[in-house]
């Protein structure tokens, strides 16, 4: 694979975890709204590689799509208590806007950061806490319908349905990967949702680099790590992508926050 890989949103949280452990993986164009300084980018990196556009741009997303292999799309409003008129325009509007321009272009793959959010109303009070306990066998596995916590879960299950759309009348590859919690360096602490769905930085970095390279039609995974706590699966991530997770969140129980802030992800 010798055509470059678009990561949208490489600016934010996950996307400078998956370039800080696989930035020497590909050829990357690198799009966000904000100007991407030197320390957020891989030295390979040239600036005419590097996209200061909005995702609802349509003339500047075909751009930075033009001789693209895959499409890492994880530009959007992230807070689970965005208003519609965000989420309606950087989160639908957006995806949209890249998988539009993605099938034009050609491109063969294209991963969507989705959320846990997209299906949190399966944490019902009759099931919480002891969903996020080790011990429950309840699992999510993505085959279920959505069952969003809120209008920004509403906006990632509908860009999951856009891939829907996409792959079955153009044929693209798609991936959504509902991520649970990214944190740096340590699972959420006093929070046990947190710790059930955290997603350390490099178990991040492999799911993405694993959404690239590996071959699948329409998909639907769990971006979780490793963790003893969990009520998602991450069976279809490991079978059909080739994750192979390294971090659990139950190795730092027993730890307080200062040997936390000394853990080894980052
Ligand atoms: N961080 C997490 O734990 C989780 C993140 N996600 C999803 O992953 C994606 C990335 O999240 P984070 O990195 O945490 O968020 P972030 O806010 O740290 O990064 C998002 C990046 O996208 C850019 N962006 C936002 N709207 C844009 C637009 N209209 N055009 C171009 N660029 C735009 C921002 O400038 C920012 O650099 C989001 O789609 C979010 O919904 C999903 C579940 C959990
Ligand atoms: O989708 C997202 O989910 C994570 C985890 O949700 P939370 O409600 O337990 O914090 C959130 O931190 C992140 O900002 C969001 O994009």
């Amino acid at each position: 694979m010798d055509e470059p890989v678009l990561l949208t949103g490489a600016g934010g949280r996950v996307g400078q975890a998956i370039l800080r452990h696989i930035g020497d993986r590909f050829e990357w164009r690198l799009l966000d709204r904000e100007q991407l300084g030197e320390s957020k980018r891989p030295d390979s990196v040239p600036d005419d590689d590097v996209f200061a556009t909005d995702i609802t741009d349509e003339a500047g997303v075909r751009e930075a799509i033009d001789g693209v292999y895959a499409v890492i799309h994880l530009a959007g409003d992230p807070r689970p208590e965005a208003p519609w008129d965000s989420v309606l325009r950087n989160n639908i509007d957006g995806t949209h806007t890249l998988f539009q321009a993605a099938v034009e272009a050609g491109v063969e793959k294209f991963a969507f950061a989705s959320s846990n959010h997209a299906v949190g109303a399966y944490e019902t009070t009759d099931r919480t806490p002891d969903l996020y306990r080790p011990e429950d066998d309840f699992r999510l596995n993505g085959t279920e319908l959505p069952r969003p916590s809120n209008l920004y879960g509403v906006s990632k299950a509908t860009g999951e349905i856009l891939g829907r759309y996409y792959h079955d009348n153009h044929d693209i590859s798609v991936v959504n990967v509902r991520i649970g919690n990214l944190t740096e360096g340590h699972p959420p602490i006093d929070y046990e949702r947190g710790q059930a769905m955290w997603l350390s930085y490099r178990d991040c970095a492999n799911l993405f680099e694993r959404c690239v390279l590996a071959d699948y039609d329409y998909e639907t995974v769990y971006g979780i790590s490793d963790n003893d706590r969990r009520y998602y699966s991450i069976e279809r991530a490991r079978s059909v992508l080739g994750y192979e997770p390294t971090d659990n969140s139950a190795e730092y129980e027993d730890e307080d926050e200062s040997d936390c802030a000394n853990g080894d992800d980052d």
